[in-house]
């Protein structure tokens, strides 16, 4: 049976008519998107395509975003970016916990990195982690605050290759026990196509391809064709 299917009845993130420019030059223009609850996307295109900039806009980031057109997403949005973001006079632990407060907080806290696979490194500095763990370590800030919605940008982009395919069956594993909805902006169109169900490329400001799919290993080369061709990149070198 396929997962989350009586979530994705309910859409956890509905745009409509979003819009932003920067100093005269529109972005995104004019955006409808509906993100079902529980579906793991992931959104390619060029850089400087506006990934980022929808991103930000979901998270509540933007201000100036919010009177363009409609905008509903959750409440518990966890936002996890290409540099993990710890605080370097924090414990990992104590990264985690930032702004959590509760009796069950350590605990939760400390369940959260062991899912990661950080175990015993709760008294680590961060200056002590590797890049994939740090990314773990933010991984597990997000997880901790039970996020309806997580954005990721780019959050394997500064990662070695084999790191980047460990954290994607880390993530999967993550999105497939916690079921919160997923927006990953990526570059990348393998790790688009190995991690989400849905794939959307953002062209000249708009959803350009907005592509189903399925988890079968055989159809990824096609995916991987027409994704390319939506990005009008051509491959090869003779
Ligand atoms: N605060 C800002 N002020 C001015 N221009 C901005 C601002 N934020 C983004 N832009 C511009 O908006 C465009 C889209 O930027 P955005 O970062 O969303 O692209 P992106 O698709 O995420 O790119 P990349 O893949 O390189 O991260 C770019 O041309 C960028 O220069």
């Amino acid at each position: 049976m396929a997962p989350h299917t009586e979530q994705l009845t309910r859409p956890a993130v509905q745009l409509r008519g979003l819009t932003r420019s920067f100093e005269g030059r529109t972005v995104l223009d004019g955006i409808d998107l509906d993100l079902p609850a529980g579906q793991f996307t992931a959104l390619l295109g060029h850089s400087g395509s506006g990934k980022s900039t929808l991103l930000r806009a979901i998270a509540g980031l933007d201000h100036k975003v919010a009177g363009s057109g409609r905008l509903t997403a959750p409440e518990k949005v966890s936002v996890v970016f290409q540099d993990s973001r710890l605080l370097p006079w924090r414990r990992v632990l104590d990264n985690v916990l930032l702004g959590l407060n509760g009796a069950d907080a350590e605990r939760k806290g400390r369940a959260a990195l062991a899912e990661v696979g950080l175990e015993g490194r709760e008294r680590a500095w961060p200056s002590e982690l590797s890049g994939g763990e740090a990314q773990r370590a933010a991984l597990a800030r997000s997880l901790v605050r039970e996020p309806e919605l997580l954005l990721a940008d780019e959050p394997f982009g500064a990662l070695d290759a084999l790191t980047r395919i460990r954290m994607h069956a880390l993530l999967r594993e993550l999105w497939t026990r916690h079921q919160p909805s997923v927006l990953l902006v990526t570059h990348d169109v393998d790790e688009a196509i190995v991690l989400a169900d849905r794939v959307l490329v953002l062209d000249s400001g708009r959803v350009g391809l907005d592509l189903a799919i399925e988890r079968d290993a055989r159809a990824r080369g096609e995916y991987r064709g027409r994704l390319l061709a939506a990005l009008g990149v051509t491959e090869g070198v003779g």
